[in-house]
């Protein structure tokens, strides 16, 4: 009872902690009280992943891993959404070698957050589309806003998540329902994704979502913190294990991939489609 109201406090705007950080896409804060990290990406418009963000990402999972805090949660500054995912203008009209580095530093970003021995948690913010979806999987617990969306939409888009990509997703949705969102390149709502399973909670503020959040992580409070995490680790080391064997493959794939005429030439329309909307 106790730590629970000690969380909701600290959640609500008690002593805090900024902690020195060189990186500007993302922040992050150390709760004094819980120890607890809040990681927050910091890319408005949608928080889209260009190659900056996903290293100041992977920059501040570092060093909230060498600070030897409680736990991390994952966070958006944006109002609306948690990531739109990888940034497209970023991988239209470009050249080969700057794709290789956006998948890369993808991977990069997506293995230092599954493969974190920390426990995670997500809140979620606002809508969590494609690569948005891939960091809130990569978490151990989700804690979402109503009424957005989440999902991997690839095969919307005509391209295919290739398989670690899709792991955090199959971690927690069945085989069966992870099979059909994935063919169909569905986007649940908030209220589907907690049928599902997808997250684990829906809150109505983003600040009762970070207390969620916490209150997960608190619940670790009396866990050995090595037999926690290598039991983690334990979990994940399969799919770990195989994406290391794929790593170099999968990035030549994607870069042959986008660089395709025809998946150049979609990329154009899907962005003028959405500035459309946008100016709607
Ligand atoms: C189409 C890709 C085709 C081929 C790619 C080939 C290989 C890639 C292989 C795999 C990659 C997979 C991982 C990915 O993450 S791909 C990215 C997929 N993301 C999406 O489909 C999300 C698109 N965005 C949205 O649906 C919405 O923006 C939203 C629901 C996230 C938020 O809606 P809002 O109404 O709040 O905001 P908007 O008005 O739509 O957007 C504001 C602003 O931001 C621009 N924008 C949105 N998303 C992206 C993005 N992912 N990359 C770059 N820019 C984005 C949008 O155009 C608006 O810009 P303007 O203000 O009009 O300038």
């Amino acid at each position: 009872m106790l730590h629970s109201n000690l969380l909701r406090l600290v959640a609500r705007g008690g002593p805090k902690r900024w902690m020195s950080t060189t990186t500007k896409l993302t922040s992050v804060e150390v709760n004094d009280k819980t120890g607890i990290a809040t990681l927050t990406l910091n890319r408005p418009p949608v928080n889209s992943q260009n190659v900056q963000l996903l290293v100041d990402l992977q920059s501040s999972i570092g060093e909230i891993e060498s600070n030897k805090s409680r736990g991390l949660i994952l966070t958006s500054a944006c109002s609306n959404v948690f990531s739109a995912g990888l940034d497209i203008l970023e991988m239209y009209n470009t050249d080969e070698e700057r794709l290789r580095t956006i998948w890369t530093e993808l991977q990069n970003a997506w293995i230092a957050l599954y493969g974190s021995s920390l426990p995670t948690a997500a809140a979620i913010n606002g809508h969590a589309p494609a690569g948005g979806c891939l960091l809130a999987t990569a978490c151990e617990y989700r804690v979402m806003l109503p009424k957005r969306l989440i999902g991997l939409n690839e095969t919307q888009l005509g391209i295919i998540a290739p398989k670690w990509l899709m792991s955090g997703f199959l971690n927690v949705l069945p085989q069966r329902v992870a099979e059909r969102a994935l063919t169909q390149g569905r986007l649940f709502t908030t209220e589907e994704a907690l049928a599902e399973g997808l997250v684990d909670e829906i809150a109505n503020t983003k600040e009762e979502a970070l207390e969620k959040c916490a209150a997960f992580i608190g619940s670790f409070t009396k866990v050995n913190p090595l037999a926690r995490s290598l039991t983690k680790l334990q979990f994940r080391a399969e799919n770990i294990k195989e994406f290391e064997k794929i790593r170099k493959k999968d990035v030549e794939d994607f870069v042959a991939l986008a660089s395709r005429p025809e998946v150049q030439k979609g990329m154009g329309i899907y962005l003028e489609n959405l500035k459309k909307k946008s100016k709607k």
